[in-house]
């Protein structure tokens, strides 16, 4: 067994609701304080998407877990949405709260949050409609094939890339998390834009019976990676972790926001 083969097998014991309630139930999702790190998270998102270049026909989550957040603003300016992960652990989650199905997770805080981010006067449950509407797809991916999601998505088939806590949770070193990065980039569009979200400096986290190694990775090694994998920094902010988010399960020091576009082949 090699060595992505093994982090593969680590992902078998997986547990979407344990992963959910470690990190997006407060003090993490703490939406009375603007300190919370999942705050500064979607406030990069909504600054990112608020300045109206991010827009286009198909935007692709890679790695989306059993979590939506990372594409509630950006959704709206794109025609459709397609989710994607390894497990079908997660994409079951996903397409049973897609569906309204009993006992999920309950993201309406976070819908909430957003609309007052955006100051439209919408309504969460408008919002949450129009996101369940725009998702059309929950498929697999894998970062460590040449194509991410199969013979049938050519390269260049995407307009904006999204990637939450995926790359360096699934690489077992640095040279995997690199060609992992260029296999999605692999996807976009020239120009096309690419958000990402990730830790800095993690070696674990936990999602119940699974603990899942980490490639540690500092504000200049992503910085790099993006480079040699042809993509220029038009955003590049970090989150250094508090005491009070730091809940024993992981050990991470801080959280990456960038936003990227991927240079023109010309
Ligand atoms: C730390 S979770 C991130 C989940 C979510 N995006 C978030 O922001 O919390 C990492 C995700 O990567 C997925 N994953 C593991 N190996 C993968 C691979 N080879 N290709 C794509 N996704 C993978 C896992 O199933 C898991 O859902
Ligand atoms: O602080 N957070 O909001 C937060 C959310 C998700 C994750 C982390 C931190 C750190 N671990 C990653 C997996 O490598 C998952």
């Amino acid at each position: 067994m090699n060595s992505v083969q093994a982090v593969a097998k680590s992902y078998q014991l997986f547990n979407p609701k344990a992963y959910l309630q470690n990190n997006y139930v407060p003090p993490r999702a703490d939406f009375s304080s603007e300190q919370s790190v999942m705050c500064w998270k979607l406030r990069c998102l909504h600054e990112a998407c608020a300045k109206g270049e991010i827009k286009g026909h198909t935007v692709l989550d890679i790695g989306s877990g059993p979590t939506i957040y990372q594409l509630l603003s950006v959704f709206e300016n794109f025609d459709e949405v397609i989710m994607t992960d390894f497990l079908e652990v997660n994409r079951e989650e996903l397409r049973k709260w897609l569906k309204n199905e009993p006992d999920t997770f309950d993201w309406s805080p976070y819908f909430k949050h957003v609309c007052k981010l955006e100051g439209k006067g919408e309504s969460w449950q408008n919002k949450e409609k129009h996101f369940r509407e725009r998702v059309t797809r929950v498929i697999p991916s894998d970062i460590h094939q040449p194509c991410p999601l199969g013979k049938e998505f050519a390269s260049g088939s995407v307009d904006c890339l999204v990637s939450s806590f995926c790359l360096e949770a699934c690489s077992p070193d640095l040279e995997a998390f690199q060609k992992a990065l260029e296999n999605i980039v692999g996807l976009l569009n020239p120009l096309g834009h690419f958000l990402w979200i990730g830790a800095l400096e993690e070696s674990y986290y936990l999602a119940g019976e699974a603990k899942l190694t980490v490639v540690p990775v500092t504000e200049e090694m992503v910085k790099a990676a993006l480079g040699k994998a042809k993509c220029v920094i038009r955003e590049f902010r970090t989150y250094s972790m508090t005491p009070a988010m730091k809940v024993g399960v992981d050990d991470v020091s801080g959280i990456f926001f960038v936003w990227a576009q991927k240079r023109d082949n010309k």
